[in-house]
């Protein structure tokens, strides 16, 4: 069974003391749950948010990672020093890094690499454009940005990765797709997943949904089969609609 994740991407928000307060009324409050709880604060706030989240269940991660370890690559962070602070979770190719950054999925696939080299699980982000959604050319785009970033993976490195379904036009807009429309996509994502690593790989994968996942829609979302959590950016900044989230929201 492929455990329920609830990944909060904190995107630039939060100081490093704002985070350590996060977490503390979230240890306090933290509910019984399935599912693994990880926030992925801004860099700056990991060290001191692992400070707090010692001894408890919940994980902190990295917003993104460059795909080399050192070098002339200034005001970029190393997945060699992600790792060496035992950093779980990194973030690659959300659509903020790709639209705003102009990352590729040549430097997607490429820091997917060097983050599982390093021993991290990688939750790649995928989406389509309203515009593509609307001239129908939503799957095709979603597939090309999957194999992209997992070319020349092994079929046991593709197992250990997570992908984020997110279309942009979802992202903190306030517009969910519906939970039907998220799970025929990320099926389809897991049957991409089956051509290029296998059926071991195609079970294994966790799939997440991202885009203006609240705690009144969260439940729907995760009954369907092949959506295996969420990446939620606005509702995973208050411990109260975090923990909702984790225990499967309220309507
Ligand atoms: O981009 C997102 C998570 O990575 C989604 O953000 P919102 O949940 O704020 O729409």
């Amino acid at each position: 069974m492929r455990q329920p994740l609830i990944a909060g991407n904190w995107k630039m928000n939060k100081t490093p003391e704002e985070g350590v307060a996060f977490i503390n009324e979230l240890k306090e409050n933290f509910p019984k749950t399935d599912a693994e709880a990880v926030i992925t604060p801004t860099a700056l706030a990991i060290t001191a948010m692992q400070e707090a989240a010692k001894g408890t269940d919940i994980k902190i991660g990295a917003q993104n990672a460059h795909f080399e370890d050192a070098g002339a690559f200034t005001g970029e962070i190393s997945p060699q020093s992600l790792a060496s602070i035992e950093v779980p979770y990194v973030i690659v190719g959300h659509s903020e890094r790709r639209d705003i950054f102009h990352e590729t999925d040549e430097d997607v696939n490429k820091k997917t690499k060097a983050i599982l080299d390093h021993g991290m699980t990688p939750i790649i982000c995928v989406g389509e454009s309203l515009e593509t959604r609307e001239a129908g050319k939503d799957q095709e785009w979603v597939a090309g940005q999957v194999k992209a970033a997992l070319a020349n993976l092994s079929d046991e490195e593709v197992s250990k990765t997570v992908i984020a379904y997110e279309p942009v036009w979802a992202i903190g807009t306030g517009k969910t797709a519906s939970a039907d429309d998220a799970e025929t996509m990320i099926a389809h994502i897991r049957e991409v997943v089956f051509e290029v690593a296998g059926q071991e790989a195609s079970d294994a994968v966790r799939i997440l949904y991202g885009g203006s996942v609240k705690p009144a829609n969260v439940a729907e979302l995760l009954a369907k089969d092949n959506i295996d959590g969420a990446l939620v950016g606005g509702a995973s900044l208050e411990v109260d609609s975090y923990t909702a989230l984790l225990t499967g929201g309220v309507a």
